[in-house]
């Protein structure tokens, strides 16, 4: 499965980082840092659905998606277009990420900014916090009980929110018992790479937590497609490959918010 494959690259990349930085001097710049931007309210927009737009050069079922990839570019279009957050793939090898994208992205926005990576190690939380990160993923799937919990918790206690991203309904109940108050449903099966909004709309329906926001995430595509979310009491979207394919993404982003067509697409 591609999950293992991108972790055990990820546990080679991370024991060569550790030597070269330790974490006490992560420790030591974190307390001059300015505060994280407020992720998990930055989704709540009443009667709407709030767009996470995310920059992603490339992705292991699609090859590369955006050949002129500038994540700064698309960053500022999407918070011109009324993006709520965004979210910036950081890992290289398989994503063709950076994790100076993330850097570059939240100095040319004033929106919160998601770290999307492959977090199994409490070192990457403090990385990405120096970084400049609101927001990290968490991936149930990645991740072993107690390591959602402490991972949280380490989050929590740097001012990062978290994303928990689940897929099936076990991770579901498992995320539910650590008190994750962001929750993020994967449409994507990592096996097949299909997406299907069912997945959505079949867990969904187990939040029954107003106080949690619910984010739809991968392979949504069409207004329409927001539309269905919003009827489901879905919070927020985030959406990649349909505004990064796009040959103009804050267009692309205008439209899936159900803005007038403009003129040239
Ligand atoms: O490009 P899409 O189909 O709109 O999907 C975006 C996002 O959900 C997807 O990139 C994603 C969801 N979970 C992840 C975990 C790691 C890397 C990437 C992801």
């Amino acid at each position: 499965m591609i999950l293992s494959k991108i972790i055990a690259s990820k546990e080679l990349e991370l024991a060569a980082l550790k030597e070269k930085t330790p974490i006490e001097a992560l420790q030591t710049v974190i307390p001059t840092l300015p505060a994280p931007r407020p992720f998990g309210p930055a989704l709540r927009l009443p009667g709407q659905v709030a767009i996470i737009a995310e920059a992603k050069k490339a992705s292991p079922s699609k090859g590369i998606i955006r050949h002129q990839y500038e994540p700064e570019q698309l960053a500022r279009s999407y918070e011109r277009e009324g993006a709520s957050a965004i979210s910036v793939l950081t890992e290289e090898k398989f994503f063709l990420g950076h994790p100076s994208h993330l850097t570059l992205v939240k100095k040319v926005t004033s929106i919160p900014v998601l770290r999307k990576d492959f977090i199994i190690d409490p070192f990457q939380i403090y990385e990405s916090r120096v970084l400049g990160a609101d927001a990290i993923l968490l991936i149930a799937a990645a991740l072993k009980q107690d390591q959602l919990e402490e991972f949280q918790e380490i989050a929590a206690g740097l001012g990062l929110s978290c994303l928990v991203e689940v897929h099936t309904e076990l991770e579901l109940i498992n995320v539910l018992s650590t008190g994750a108050s962001i929750i993020g449903i994967n449409n994507r099966n990592l096996k097949t790479f299909e997406t299907d909004l069912s997945v959505t709309f079949k867990l969904r329906s187990l939040i029954t937590n107003n106080q949690i926001t619910v984010v739809s995430e991968s392979g949504i595509k069409s207004y329409q497609d927001i539309l269905k979310l919003r009827e489901k009491g879905v919070h927020a979207a985030l959406v990649g490959e349909a505004l990064v394919r796009s040959p103009d993404p804050g267009a692309g982003l205008n439209q899936l918010k159900g803005g007038r067509v403009r003129e040239g697409l």
